[in-house]
């Protein structure tokens, strides 16, 4: 196929009639697929086509720069969420393509969680730093969790499991085909539709239950500082920096930030501390630096993690980026992009370039160190939090978060293989779920 330009569609392996690619990708870890096919096709663009639906995938964090960031104005829509919607998210989806909730939603969180105004939220001496449930339940709903059955633990912890195995945002069948939602309950045929129709009951009290604690705080153990009772006050006094702000906008950004925020930081920490299990010498390596980083009992948050602990996060718990949506047809070297097509920067393929990164396999921190202390200073990865307009809001606070866990963690335990009964080490396989953030197991 040509457009009117004449340029050609980016290549991509021979597709199906009528489904197009759909049967060959892979729902489990499809970036490998993706990265693999660049890697015949000889381009780091690649195109499918999901039952008529374009998709345009990019392997290369030079192609997700030139299009994601440069072109934002072309590339920084979103697609519709049906798996989210069918399981209930109604009111949270910020990360949601326009309409008023999901623009008022993004604001309001891009505010209250700009570099300078999130630290006032986890100051308030109710930051647990061990977990990542507790801290954005904290942040967002002033929850204070006080032990391991608590009720709000218990509901994150179904969430987490939920964020992890619903596949691909964007990409499930319920988005490719969402008339399906149009099905009875008693429709059993498509995974994809089951799961978001099982986890319903969860999500919608997940959404309800934080909020309704967080508005009446009172007796309830709930701090009085959190985003929504600073949120709440200003719309009741009329001081709030945006007009029209309804209950329904702040129960929405609340949500979005447990729904984005607390399972990212958490599989972060997951996939690090099995890198840890299996790089005991790396470990040893950064444990060191991290005690000299500590410098006593006092945190210091930084705005940007010193490299030994910030190139842990190369080992990625987003393996394929969150779905874009191009809202014009484009030309990129050459490659015609049809209007409407799904742009996903393949994240795995990005920090695994190995015209980039010399062994990208590796678990290695100290090919990041610069040439001028003697080694290769290979580029930091780009993308970790998205591209463009899109970019994460939460960046600064799941910085801080991730970077406290890990140089406490460093600074108190040493994280080891797990022993038999003869006392022999396991070796645990590594693998990772599919889903809006992927664990490592
Ligand atoms: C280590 C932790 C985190 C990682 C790796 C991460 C990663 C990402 C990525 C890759 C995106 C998609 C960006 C794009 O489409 O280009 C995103 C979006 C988003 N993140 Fe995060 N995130 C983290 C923590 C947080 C936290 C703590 C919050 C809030 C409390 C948050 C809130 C959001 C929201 C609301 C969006 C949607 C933005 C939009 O569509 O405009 N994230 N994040």
């Amino acid at each position: 196929r040509k457009s009117s330009t004449l340029a050609p569609l980016p290549p991509g392996p021979p597709a199906d009639p009528i489904i197009g690619h759909v049967r060959i990708i892979p729902s489990s870890r499809p970036e490998l697929s993706f990265q693999k096919w660049a890697k015949e096709y000889g381009y780091d663009v690649i195109y499918l086509n999901l039952m008529g639906q374009p998709a345009v995938i990019l392997n290369s964090a030079e192609a997700a720069v030139d299009l994601m960031d440069k072109r934002g104005a072309i590339y920084s829509d979103r697609p519709d969420f049906h798996l989210f919607e069918e399981s209930g998210w109604r009111d949270v989806l910020t990360f949601a393509n326009g309409g008023t909730p999901s623009v008022a939603n993004r604001k309001i969180l891009r505010k209250a969680l700009s570099n300078r105004s999130f630290r006032s939220l986890i100051c308030g001496g109710h930051f647990l730093r061990n977990s990542q449930a507790h801290l954005i339940l904290s942040v967002a709903h002033g929850i204070k969790i006080t032990d391991n059955n608590d009720p709000f633990l218990v509901l994150a912890e179904k969430i987490a499991w939920y964020f992890a195995h619903g596949g691909s945002p964007g990409s499930t069948l319920v988005d490719i085909l969402p008339f399906i939602r149009r099905l009875p309950w008693w429709v059993r045929i498509f995974p994809s539709l089951n799961f978001a129709r099982d986890n319903y009951p969860i999500i919608r009290q997940f959404q309800e239950a934080p909020f309704a604690a967080a508005k009446c705080p009172i007796g309830s153990g709930v701090s009085e500082i959190s985003f929504v009772r600073n949120m709440l006050e200003d719309m009741q006094l009329g001081t709030s920096e945006e007009s029209g702000i309804t209950e329904d906008d702040i129960k929405g950004a609340a949500g979005t930030m447990y729904a984005a925020g607390a399972d990212t930081t958490l599989s972060t920490l997951v996939v690090w501390v099995l890198c840890m299990v299996l790089n005991p010498e790396v470990q040893k390596k950064l444990a060191k630096k991290s005690i000299a980083s500590l410098g006593g009992t006092t945190y210091q948050i930084e705005g940007n993690c010193p490299s030994q602990i910030g190139w842990c996060t190369r080992q990625l718990v987003v393996q394929l980026g969150f779905p874009h949506k191009s809202n014009k047809d484009d030309v990129y070297k050459n490659m015609f992009i049809p209007k409407g097509s799904l742009v996903i920067a393949n994240a795995h393929a990005i920090t695994h370039d190995p015209s980039v990164y010399a062994e990208p396999d590796q678990f290695n921190p100290d090919p990041y160190i610069p040439t001028s202390e003697g080694e290769a200073g290979e580029p930091l990865p780009v993308g970790y939090f998205g591209f463009g307009r899109r970019v994460c809001p939460g960046q600064y606070l799941g910085t801080a978060s991730v970077w406290i866990s890990i140089a406490s963690m460093l600074a108190t335990f040493r994280i080891s293989k797990e022993l038999d009964k003869n006392g022999n080490e396991i070796i645990p396989t590594p693998g990772m779920t599919t889903g809006l953030e992927s664990y490592g197991s």
